[in-house]
């Protein structure tokens, strides 16, 4: 007899972990309150630009990892999201974007002259999981875009009202990322439930989406550590 969780109650294990994501974080708050300075915002785009950098290759070694072709057809869209099909196209480039509308430049963005070891460290890490971890703990791990849509959307609403100094051009990425995660990874955890048949898996994915958590919160700690003083 099988000791595997139903699909009803695998779905509430994962979602539990609403409660570890960052969207409670003293950083995103101080965000939301309009608090943070243009020097904090500054260094929170070119830390995160290295997360946003890093996205596309954690999606490639899910597809490395992934034997099965009809979960490979869907999984590489995010990574053409993500690089565009051209150059000046696509998630990274809009994230620039956003970067200079905060006052950067493009040079000292790409060349990660503002990445805090510990940023590095923890997004190398996720990058790490994916490449190292079953390709669904990988996908498991992603699923933290279940919790994104309401951060995302508070976030575009705040930083419009509280930065009128920040260009309308600056947020197409979040705008753009909206779109994708409206359906609030519905179809992601479908794929988890689907490959998930044991116990063992579930509690394993259970474990990746916890750590995926850890992740960014580890980012936005660094960040908040060193507020003020980079770029
Ligand atoms: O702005 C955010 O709060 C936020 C959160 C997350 C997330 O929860 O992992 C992602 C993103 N943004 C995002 O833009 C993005 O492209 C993305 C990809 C992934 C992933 O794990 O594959 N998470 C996220």
């Amino acid at each position: 007899m099988s000791d595997a969780w139903s699909a009803e109650e695998f779905t509430a294990r994962l979602r539990e972990l609403r409660t570890r994501y960052w969207d409670s974080h003293p950083f995103h708050l101080r965000m939301h309150a309009g608090t943070l300075t243009k020097d904090e915002l500054r260094s929170w785009a070119a830390n995160r630009w290295y997360y946003q950098r890093c996205i596309p290759r954690k999606d490639a070694a899910i597809l490395a990892n992934c034997p099965d072709p009809d979960v490979r057809r869907v999984w590489r869209e995010r990574i053409v999201w993500h690089d565009g099909t051209k150059p000046g196209e696509g998630g990274a480039e809009n994230w620039l974007r956003m970067a200079e509308a905060l006052g950067l430049s493009r040079d000292e963005v790409l060349d990660e002259r503002h990445v805090l070891p510990g940023v590095r460290f923890a997004v190398d890490a996720y990058v790490t999981f994916a490449r190292t971890r079953p390709w669904v703990e990988a996908v498991a791990s992603g699923l933290t875009e279940m919790f994104s849509h309401g951060l995302m959307s508070r976030r575009l609403a705040d930083m419009r009202a509280r930065y009128p100094w920040i260009a309308e051009e600056g947020f197409a990425y979040f705008t753009a990322r909206l779109a994708v995660v409206s359906g609030e990874g519905r179809s992601t955890l479908d794929l988890v439930v689907r490959n998930c048949p044991t116990r063992e898996r579930q509690e394993a994915a259970v474990a990746a989406l916890a750590f995926k958590c850890d992740v960014l919160r580890a980012i936005l700690d660094t960040v908040d550590y060193y507020s003020g003083t980079r770029p």
